[in-house]
């Protein structure tokens, strides 16, 4: 379990990251989203122990990261740029990780080789962008971390890769319960794996949701009535949006199921649609409502 509390970091004189409280529970894979400079980075770094807070507690199981050797042995932090050492192959790369982390799979990290398709004898430095991490990867899941951290995890891979990396995480969470903490300043990117996602704005924190909860609470209705309703019926329940085309009314509304029919059902309506709503749609009606625009997150 990750846990933040009040998290506070200053780069002279930027407050890139401010009293900042997250959670992210064992076994769950958490999605941090945001615009460039809202502070995902400094976030990750600092709950992966590279980078020390100014203020507050982050807690990995209960204990302090920051210089702690014994806790980085069951932490994978992969960066934006993955790094290896210049003369190294994906082979002595992989001897140089199985000394560090105790937990390393050498029975994973051969049979892996199906999946990433890179020569494990060729040096890293020669591979390109996307190849590179994917060796990135390769490594990080034969070493069977506790908690993987991950800046930007899939830019510059193809959409092949992206998925098979995708099932592998998924697969790991399941069935021994890895927590991971991805950065990302795209939605659609990590709706499909994260169950819980946060959105950092200028090194804050402006929503923090679990998306079953989010895709259960949150409707879009379409609605029209035989005797028109007086003018305020839609102040009366939590409609977060609403337009009308001719005699049809077109709802976004928050509240539970059967709480939102039954509120229209008194006016009797001729039509009544429940539809389907994106994570997307959710996110820019949720935002609009603590009047925030996050269009550079959704793109
Ligand atoms: N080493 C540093 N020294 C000074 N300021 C920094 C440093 N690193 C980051 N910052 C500043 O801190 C703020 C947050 O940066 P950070 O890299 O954490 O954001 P981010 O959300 O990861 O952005 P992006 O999506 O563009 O990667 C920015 O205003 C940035 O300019």
């Amino acid at each position: 379990m990750i846990e933040c509390k009040e998290a506070y970091k200053k780069y002279e004189g930027n407050e890139a990251v401010q009293s900042v409280d997250l959670l992210v529970k064992q076994g769950s894979i958490y999605g941090l989203l945001g615009s460039n400079g809202a502070g995902k980075t400094t976030l990750l770094k600092i709950v992966a122990g590279i980078l020390k807070q100014d203020k507050g507690d982050v807690l990995i199981d209960g204990t302090p990261v920051f210089e702690n050797v014994d806790m980085k042995k069951k932490i994978i932090f992969l960066p934006d740029t993955p790094y290896f050492f210049s003369q190294y192959t994906l082979r002595t790369m992989a001897n140089f990780y199985s000394s560090i982390y105790p937990d390393w799979n050498e029975d994973r990290f051969q049979n892996l080789q199906g999946i990433f398709e890179i020569e494990m004898d060729k040096k890293l430095h020669k591979f390109s962008k996307g190849m590179r991490r994917q060796a990135a990867f390769w490594l990080a899941f034969s070493a069977m971390p506790d908690v993987l951290i991950m800046d930007e995890p899939f830019d510059g891979l193809d959409p092949v890769i992206r998925k098979k990396i995708k099932n592998l995480m998924v697969q790991d969470v399941a069935e021994r319960e890895m927590t991971v903490l991805i950065s990302s300043h795209n939605l659609r990117e990590v709706e499909d794996i994260c169950d819980h996602v946060g959105i950092l704005h200028k090194g804050s924190v402006l929503l923090e949701k679990d998306l079953d909860d989010l895709k259960s609470d949150v409707h879009k209705i379409q609605v029209a009535f035989k005797n028109e309703p007086r003018e305020e019926w839609h102040q009366e329940m939590k409609i977060l949006q609403y337009e009308r085309r001719g005699s049809v009314w077109l709802c976004v509304v928050r509240g539970k199921e059967l709480e939102v029919k039954s509120y229209f059902e008194k006016y009797n309506p001729v039509i009544f649609d429940m539809l389907p709503l994106t994570l997307e749609e959710i996110f820019i009606y949720e935002m609009g409502e603590v009047g925030y625009a996050i269009e550079n997150i959704l793109v």
